[in-house]
């Protein structure tokens, strides 16, 4: 049993003034670069009043550990000491800290997403929702498309211990090290922004990682508008954060600081690790460059924590041996997916309708593991739902798409077009446009692509598809189609795979109403729409990736052909296959999987199952959560 009684006081890390000795800011030539105790870099320097430096973490435990014997006192001369947070010393500096806090917080509290209004928009608290982080990288080919990265990631069981953004710097408790570089990982829209932006919400508000005294956010994308400038670390932190502009190279030394680089696949820095110019003064000017390496690489304020986040193609510029902490944000699982539309909506009736929705449309929930995906189905969704329009809710994704172009459309009329047009001057002070997400760039390719086959624009055509596009005969749809998807078969990385769906979706009939004049004269007679279908069908995937030849399905549901689901679902039945015991293995985790969907099992002409497969299957049939209904067994 642990107690307190035999206990002297705990050592005083107060905010307190000090005694008048200790009643200024430390400076930084007083101060060591290594812990008295542990000889390492210091971390979180505190002083004792003696003069001796150490890591709070070490003197901290131990003084519990030598506190039994009644003795808070200094490893170093067994003085009795009293030791000063360093940060918390200086009045002023206290109060400038404080400053920071309130201004980052006012800046975090809102989110603008899409086309809100900047400085207006939604409270952060309302609709973050918590998102699945991980140690370590899925592992997932970085060449590969995000939203095929996504299907298989919907595939893999989630196991591996969440970390929530907030503890992103808190190890493990069976991992002994500090963290002071964190590199986290995710695809476009998987809410790594948002994970920065509520872990400084949270530190701003008072409620986590209070050990920390600044945290500074530089977004890449920002970096990039000075990065021909020079500057010192100082100047850098007052040109992003006003309020620190008081602070001195002194009190920036002994301040615990934390920087988060948000975006680092929009860096536009050359980050070169290998170079050796070492920058160790927070007053040395330097390119932006050479400052952030040293940062990173704890030349520069050693005991500053760093977190960089990152989509994965971009990750590899920052050098592995620099980085203690690997994670991936993994977006959302099926139950936050579900908490993510209750927080969005107030009436719960809205809310409730959307998630079945979405769980109705396999496609539709894959995708709705990205948060931005969620957002871009809510803002869909509620808009059809709160306006007249309530005829079929969008199941495939490009009726998603077409949908969400109609009310961005509108939100865009009403933000910049109220009231008056915009004049050439105020259209230039916008220079900077960027997608809300990749897939919303594939889409309007597509619509692009579609438009300029219906108004036979040769050249982007002949561009797209080299000597393949021949006009002259007037390929009808289907050939044109034929030959685009041919193309996107091709690619080895399924670059164009989402377009080829969107591009099959757009034939449909509702979806070009919805779209009207953008997609130009169309031919949508039943007769091509089958003809596109057969050829669909009919494609050759010999010799094909297995990831190429299942986009052909997923083309097929975008023409929303329901004959495909029912060939799958025949072919899924396992009726005439030869399992061998790996099968076996795949067709137990299903029987096991929560929820298992397995209902209906036809083995009866697998006729070469071997004891090992037979094992595997009744250890899947005896599983609480197999929901197994009808069984047709081998024949003996
Ligand atoms: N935790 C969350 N809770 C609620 N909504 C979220 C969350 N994370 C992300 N979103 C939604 O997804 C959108 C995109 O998220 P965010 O900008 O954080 O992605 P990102 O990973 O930084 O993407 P990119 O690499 O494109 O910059 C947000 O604008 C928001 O609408």
């Amino acid at each position: 049993m642990k107690s307190d009684q035999s206990k002297l006081d705990p050592p005083l890390f107060s905010n307190e003034p000090e005694p008048s000795d200790t009643k200024r800011g430390v400076s930084a030539e007083e101060q060591p670069s290594c812990c008295a105790r542990c000889q390492d870099v210091l971390k979180d320097p505190v002083s004792t009043s003696c003069g001796h430096w150490f890591c709070r973490q070490c003197i901290s435990s131990y003084w519990d550990q030598s506190a039994p014997s009644g003795h808070s006192s200094c490893t170093q001369c067994g003085d009795r000491s009293r030791t000063i947070s360093c940060g918390q010393t200086d009045v002023g500096l206290q109060e400038v800290l404080q400053e920071h806090k309130m201004s980052l917080r006012r800046r975090c509290e809102h989110v603008t997403e899409g086309s809100d209004e900047p400085g207006g928009g939604t409270l952060l608290n309302r609709i973050y929702t918590e998102l699945y982080i991980t140690e370590g990288h899925s592992g997932e080919a970085d060449t590969q498309h995000e939203v095929m990265q996504l299907e298989k990631a919907s595939k893999k069981s989630l196991h591996d211990t969440p970390i929530r953004c907030q503890d992103i710097f808190k190890a493990f408790p069976e991992q002994q090290r500090a963290i002071r570089v964190v590199l986290t990982n995710g695809v476009a829209g998987i809410g790594k922004t948002f994970s920065a932006q509520k872990f400084t919400l949270d530190w701003a508000e008072g409620q986590e990682n209070q050990d920390v005294s600044v945290v500074v956010v530089l977004p890449f994308r920002e970096l990039n508008l000075i990065r021909d400038e020079q500057h010192s670390l100082l100047t850098l932190l007052h040109v992003f954060h006003p309020t620190l502009q008081k602070v001195t190279a002194e009190q920036l030394a002994v301040c615990k600081l934390l920087f988060i680089f948000d975006g680092l696949d929009e860096s536009r820095l050359s980050l070169v690790f290998t170079n050796r110019k070492v920058v160790s003064d927070v007053s040395q000017k330097s390119s932006l460059n050479i400052l952030l390496v040293n940062l990173m690489e704890g030349n520069l304020l050693p005991s500053a924590l760093i977190w960089i986040t990152s989509r994965p193609a971009a990750a590899n510029q920052i050098t592995p041996t620099c980085v203690d902490r690997l994670t991936e944000v993994r977006g959302f699982t099926d139950r936050q997916k579900e908490e993510y539309f209750r927080r969005r909506f107030s009436d719960e009736e809205h809310s409730s309708t959307i998630i079945s929705h979405m769980k109705t449309s396999r496609n539709l929930h894959i995708m709705c593991r990205l948060p931005v995906f969620c957002w871009i189905t809510a803002a869909v969704l509620e808009h059809m739902l709160t306006t007249e329009q309530r005829g079929e809710l969008p199941k495939s994704l490009t009726d998603m798409f077409s949908h969400f172009l109609l009310v961005q459309t509108q939100k865009k009329k009403n933000k910049y077009h109220e009231g008056h047009e915009m004049s050439p001057q105020e259209l230039m002070e916008k220079p900077v446009y960027c997608f809300v997400h990749l897939s919303i760039q594939e889409f309007l390719a597509a619509v692009y692509m579609f438009h300029c086959y219906t108004n036979r624009n040769q050249k982007v055509l002949q561009d797209f598809l080299g000597k393949d596009w021949q006009d002259e005969n007037g390929d009808t749809l289907d050939v044109f189609l034929n030959k685009v998807m041919e193309k996107s078969l091709r690619s080895e990385n399924g670059h164009l795979d989402l377009f080829v769906r969107f591009l099959h979706g757009l034939c449909l009939e509702s979806n070009q109403r919805l779209l009207g004049g953008l997609l130009g004269q169309t031919e949508n007679r039943p007769e091509m729409i089958q003809r596109v279908i057969n050829n669909l069908k009919e494609m050759n995937s010999y010799e094909m990736s297995p990831d190429r030849s299942i986009n052909i399905f997923h083309c097929l549901m975008e023409m929303k052909d329901l004959s495909v689901h029912q060939e799958i679902q025949e072919f899924l039945q396992l009726y005439n296959c030869e399992l061998s015991e790996s099968h076996c293995e795949v067709v137990a985790s299903a029987l096991k999987s929560n929820p298992s969907h397995l209902t209906d099992l036809d083995l009866s002409r697998s006729i070469n199952l071997q004891d090992s497969g037979v094992k595997h299957l009744s250890a899947g049939l005896q599983s609480p959560n197999c929901k197994l209904e009808t069984l047709r067994s081998v024949h003996c």
